[in-house]
């Protein structure tokens, strides 16, 4: 039974669609049996019920046949002719091969003995005739000695005609058996059809209720199924549109591996590879901005972003935004060099950029434009804070090291934005205040201001 929930659902279908053929061919096999067991006892039936109620009809004529002579001799006795004894003889041999008939259709059907027939009728009719037949013996004797001398005197006649009359009932008791025996068979057969017809009835409709079932099964599992896989589509199509990651999959119930379990498996699967490779792709856009944007030795913001951060800036100082820029220089950055080696000269660079953004606001922006020369761009920043905040810089880098690094200090330019300017009027300020600085002995902060820009 586990083994069939755990099966594939063209297994599944399939062995429910065996056990609906097999259903079917058992009500068509129960069918054909009882139909053939009807036939046949409708044949019995005609076999016992057709020469029964012949020889009914005859046992009813010659019982009248009888009823006629048995009056001829009452009046014979009253001096009226008399009857011929050979009609009686007639009327007994007939009576004989009748009950003999009779006899012989009733035991051939209790020998056959198919039908469920009433065994204790049966063997009351056949008690019936055996008692018939000396009867109707004895009464033809006696009927012989009286009529030899052709006459029957009344005294004979009150002796015969009570025994005459027992022959009678005794036949008219066999009719009534053979035909109560007759309407019990025919009412055992319709009933017996009847049944039949509910029972079939009954197999066709668990048949039907079956076959509904497993059509609606199927319907149901096939909607419920693909509807899931639908949905797992869907995200699938606005995550691609999107380019959000795809919602987090739990872990795969263990489901029966038939065919749509494994589709779904399949997509869950090829799902969360998917999500994986845009969460990968987004790293590696990240990766692909950070080295378009990011200096590679020191992390500070390139010379190309620093031109397109420069252009927006200048665009919001257009509409009234204010911002500063610090030009700043590595002084005597050469001697390093050459005193300490190239790989010092970097690592001196690194510790700057490190330092710088210690002192620096989130909102701040470093950028290394080449060699040992940085810029800065402080939004929001007047001249004068963006001096004092450049003076602090420069009294940062001016601490001693304690990295064993060689000492060094930085010279400063700093200008502001001023309506109008671009981006050569901007940064020339700010260069020729750091030249100034340089000029004048260098580790100091020089404004634009006080540089005559
Ligand atoms: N280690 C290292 N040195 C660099 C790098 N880029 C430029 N330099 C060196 O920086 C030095 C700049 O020297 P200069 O332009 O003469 O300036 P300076 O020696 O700092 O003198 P002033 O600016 O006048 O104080 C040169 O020797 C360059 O080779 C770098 O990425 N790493």
């Amino acid at each position: 039974m586990l083994n069939w929930f755990q099966g594939s659902l063209t297994r599944k279908i399939g062995s429910l669609s065996v056990v609906l053929l097999s259903f079917l061919f058992l009500v068509i096999l129960y069918s054909v049996i009882t139909l053939q067991r009807i036939d046949g006892e409708l044949r019995e039936l005609d076999e016992l019920d057709v020469p029964l109620s012949e020889s009914m009809a005859e046992l009813e004529v010659l019982q009248l046949k009888q009823h006629l002579f048995l009056e001829q001799l009452a009046l014979a006795c009253r001096g009226g002719p008399t009857p011929s004894l050979t009609e009686f003889r007639q009327h007994k041999a007939q009576l004989n091969a009748l009950l003999g008939q009779v006899e012989k259709t009733l035991t051939a059907a209790l020998r056959q003995h198919r039908m469920r027939l009433d065994l204790q009728a049966h063997q009351a009719a056949l008690a019936s005739i055996e008692r018939l037949l000396p009867l109707s013996e004895a009464l033809e004797q006696t009927l012989t000695l009286h009529l030899q001398d052709q006459q029957m005197t009344a005294a004979e006649w009150q002796a015969f005609e009570p025994r005459a009359q027992e022959l009678d009932a005794g036949l008219e008791r066999l009719l009534a058996q053979l035909d109560s025996l007759t309407l019990s068979v025919s009412r055992y057969s319709e009933q017996h059809e009847r049944q039949f017809m509910f029972v079939n009835a009954g197999l066709g409709l668990a048949g039907l209720f079956i076959g509904i079932y497993l059509t609606v099964y199927i319907i149901e599992v096939f909607r419920r199924r693909i509807g899931r896989i639908q949905g797992q589509i869907d995200s699938l199509h606005h995550s691609l549109a999107s380019g959000e990651p795809l919602p987090v999959m739990t872990p795969p119930v263990r489901r029966a591996p038939d065919e749509l379990a494994e589709l779904e498996q399949d997509l869950r699967q090829m799902m969360q590879q998917l999500s994986q490779e845009i969460c990968n792709r987004q790293q590696v856009e990240l990766s692909l901005l950070e080295l378009a944007t990011r200096d590679k030795l020191t992390g500070a913001f390139n010379r190309h972003k620093w031109d397109e951060q420069l252009k927006v800036e200048l665009a919001l100082g257009a509409r009234g935004g204010q911002f500063s820029l610090i030009l700043l220089d590595v002084d005597h950055f050469k001697q390093i060099n050459d005193r300490h080696g190239h790989d010092v000269g970097d690592k001196v660079l690194q510790q700057l950029v490190t330092r710088l953004q210690q002192r620096l606001r989130a909102s701040d922006m470093l950028f290394r434009l080449g060699g040992e020369e940085f810029a800065i761009l402080l939004r929001q920043q007047s001249l004068a804070a963006a001096g004092q905040l450049a003076e602090s810089l420069r009294q940062q880098v001016e601490l001693p090291d304690e990295a064993g690094l060689p000492a060094y200090q930085i010279s400063l330019g700093v200008s502001d934005y001023r309506l109008g300017d671009n981006q050569e009027g901007l940064f020339r300020r700010a260069d020729q205040a750091l030249y100034l600085a340089k000029q004048q002995g260098r580790n100091r902060v020089v404004l634009s201001s006080a540089a005559g820009q």
